[in-house]
């Protein structure tokens, strides 16, 4: 496994399948900005509801070869193994990754479970072994991380700018975060004192002498 994160924002994505299975996985596509259609004769509501207020397009038919064109990724959720062999290798042939979702020899990539906060993302894999576990370790981290650091990442955000402004070269930089993003400033970020850790981080920017 080679972990990737995909910039979907306003790529044409297809799912294939419209029980619970294709909802979630829906679901991270929007949550990803993909622009989404689903093909399959029967949603659970979930999806109606998405189709009737158009987030996702809706095309009601079985999958049928030539269905794929046009599409930048393909989520195969139709639990049926004829179905989902012919699809994997259509979408081979045209080239596009594809996800089966109870086939993993036919997946191109595997979805992690995921912990979005912001632009912050935290994501978790078993290789497959293990979805359950997955999700409980998910579970269990979602508790531990609120907003506070996407809070702080929108602020880190601006000052990465102001140091790529002063600090003249890319290692000059790599020092410099290396030790800016202290202990110490990290501790403030925890008790919420963004104001005072950002103060901390500019005079070191200012400071800064390579
Ligand atoms: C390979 C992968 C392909 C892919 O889907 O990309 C895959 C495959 C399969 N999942 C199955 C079952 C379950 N999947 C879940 C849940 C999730 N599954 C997800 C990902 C993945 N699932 C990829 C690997 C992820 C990894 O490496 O860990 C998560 C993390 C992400 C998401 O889907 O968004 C999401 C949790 C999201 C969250 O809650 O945060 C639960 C638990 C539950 O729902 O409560 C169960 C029941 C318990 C169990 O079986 O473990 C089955 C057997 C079906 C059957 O038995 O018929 C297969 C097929 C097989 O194993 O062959
Ligand atoms: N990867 C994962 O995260 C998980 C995968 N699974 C597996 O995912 C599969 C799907 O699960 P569910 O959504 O619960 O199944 P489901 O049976 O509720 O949904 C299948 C959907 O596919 C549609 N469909 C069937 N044949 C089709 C075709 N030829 N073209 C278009 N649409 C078609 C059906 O109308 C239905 O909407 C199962 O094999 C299940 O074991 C189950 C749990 C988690």
């Amino acid at each position: 496994m080679y972990p990737i994160n995909l910039i979907l924002d306003d790529k044409p994505c297809v799912v294939i399948g419209g029980g619970h299975v294709a909802l979630r996985k829906v679901k991270a596509l929007l949550e990803a900005k993909a622009k989404v259609t689903v093909i399959s004769p029967i949603l659970v509501n979930e999806l109606k509801v998405m189709a009737q207020n158009n987030q996702i397009i809706w095309l009601q038919k079985y999958y049928e070869t030539g269905d794929l064109n046009g599409f930048e990724l393909v989520i195969c959720a139709v639990g049926e193994d004829n179905a989902s062999q012919q699809i994997y290798t259509d979408a081979h042939k045209a080239r596009i990754l594809i996800n089966v979702v109870d086939k993993l020899p036919l997946c191109d990539f595997a979805l992690p479970a995921k912990i979005r906060r912001g632009n912050l993302l935290i994501t978790f894999s078993t290789n497959g072994k293990s979805p359950a576990l997955s999700r409980y370790l998910r579970c269990k981290m979602e508790k531990e991380f609120d907003d506070t650091y996407a809070l702080w990442l929108d602020r880190l955000s601006i000052l990465r700018n102001e140091a790529i402004a002063k600090l003249p070269t890319s290692d000059d930089r790599e020092i410099f975060w290396r030790s800016a993003l202290s202990d110490e400033v990290m501790e403030l970020v925890k008790q919420k004192k963004y104001d005072e850790a950002e103060g901390i981080i500019r005079d070191a920017i200012d400071s800064f002498r390579p």
